[in-house]
């Protein structure tokens, strides 16, 4: 492969409701896909998962345009390339900034996944034909809401419900949820809302059997985890402090985490993801792919990556109808009993219907 010619479109899509977390509110979801086309015509998407601000990580949609222009495009137009696995180590000159390159790595992926004559998801050696899937529940004004929400996604077929807290939202708020679905699979997120000082709290959550709870503490942080874990039951589940293969072996080597969230975009691509869910597979820590509030481009990819055997947990890839009035693929990401169908064709497996990305698009520039 060859890559001829790089599209990047930064597209605006509102959502269908504000989205809360510990660290702020969505309301509209700011993105960049990525179109990259290879010398013999072949079309692939990627899509950045940073947000307009950087309130999750360091990125922004902004750097994320800035380290494509500037350096990471360069570092691939042109070039020959065998197998995306030779994308991040093209990469490897360029320090972090693993949503970046996790956009252009992905398109490639696609187109490499098309040119073997395969789906995404065999090319990366997934087997599932169908993949489990929860929902990822923010943070409402009251309880009460909360629990007409839980209900609505429990009767949709949702595997497992995430509830995002923050300190005076988390202990009260699961006992609730508990007592009136004494059967649901919940687990909780809190971004990094908490201190190690908090273990009382998170410890109570230890009541109401949750699945595990995902990064309590600083974003930046494996060593608390290691001791928070040490004083509560529920497992802890690590999300924005693993961006490598390496931080993974070192959290489970200290015991910061018996459940990983693989997010592509975070960890600087599929090929490191995929090293993280091979790892985590040979040391007895199950995997989930999370989200990042992605449209249909970045979904695709996910729904691809869960094929593989360690993504035992449920994810946080819902339908398209999650977040969206309408997608930007064809046909949208559909959940049925808990469920979404993996697509058998070639590539990402749905079409991108870009009447509706070019209604979207703000701003938009091509490379060759
Ligand atoms: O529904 C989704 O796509 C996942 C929602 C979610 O939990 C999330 C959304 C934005 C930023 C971080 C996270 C997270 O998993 O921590
Ligand atoms: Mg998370």
């Amino acid at each position: 492969m060859k890559m001829s010619e790089i599209t990047i479109r930064q597209l605006k899509m509102k959502l269908k409701a504000p989205f809360t977390t510990s660290f702020g509110t969505f309301e509209e979801r700011d993105f960049l896909v990525l179109e990259a086309k290879d010398e013999s015509g072949l079309i692939g998407w990627g899509e950045s998962v940073a947000f307009h601000s950087p309130w999750y990580n360091e990125e922004t949609l902004q750097t994320n345009w800035h380290m494509l222009e500037d350096f990471l495009i360069p570092l691939i137009l042109n070039k020959e390339i065998h197998h995306p696995d030779e994308v991040s180590q093209l990469f490897e000159p360029i320090r972090k900034n693993n949503m970046a390159k996790s956009t252009i790595e992905g398109a490639i992926w696609d187109i490499y996944a098309q040119q073997t004559g395969q789906s995404l998801a065999a090319a990366l050696g997934g087997k599932k034909d169908k993949i489990e899937v929860g929902i990822s529940i923010g943070i409402q004004n009251s309880i009460e809401e909360l629990v007409v929400l839980v209900d609505g996604y429990v009767k949709e077929g949702y595997k497992r419900m995430k509830i995002k807290i923050k300190p005076g939202w988390d202990v009260e708020v699961m006992r609730t949820l508990r007592e009136i679905f004494p059967d649901v699979a919940f687990m909780a997120d809190a971004n990094s809302a908490y201190r190690l000082e908090d273990a009382e709290t998170l410890k109570q959550l230890d009541a109401f059997q949750l699945t595990m709870i995902e990064q309590p503490l600083a974003s930046d942080d494996i060593i608390d985890h290691a001791s928070l874990q040490k004083l509560i039951e529920t497992p802890i589940c690590l999300d924005e402090s693993i961006h490598s293969l390496e931080d993974a072996r070192k959290a489970v080597e200290l015991g910061s985490t018996k459940i990983i969230n693989i997010k592509i975009g975070r960890v600087g691509g599929l090929t490191e993801a995929k090293k993280i869910h091979d790892y985590c597979e040979a040391h007895d820590i199950p995997v989930w792919c999370g989200g990042m509030l992605e449209s249909g481009i970045g979904r695709a990819h996910n729904v691809a990556l869960t094929t593989l055997s360690n993504f035992i947990l449920p994810g946080d890839t819902a339908g398209s109808n999650r977040y969206w009035e309408k997608d930007i693929i064809e046909p949208e990401i559909v959940v049925k009993g808990g469920y979404i169908e993996v697509p058998q064709q070639v590539g990402i497996g749905y079409e991108i219907n870009r009447e509706t990305v070019n209604s979207l698009t703000v701003a938009q520039k091509t490379y060759q």
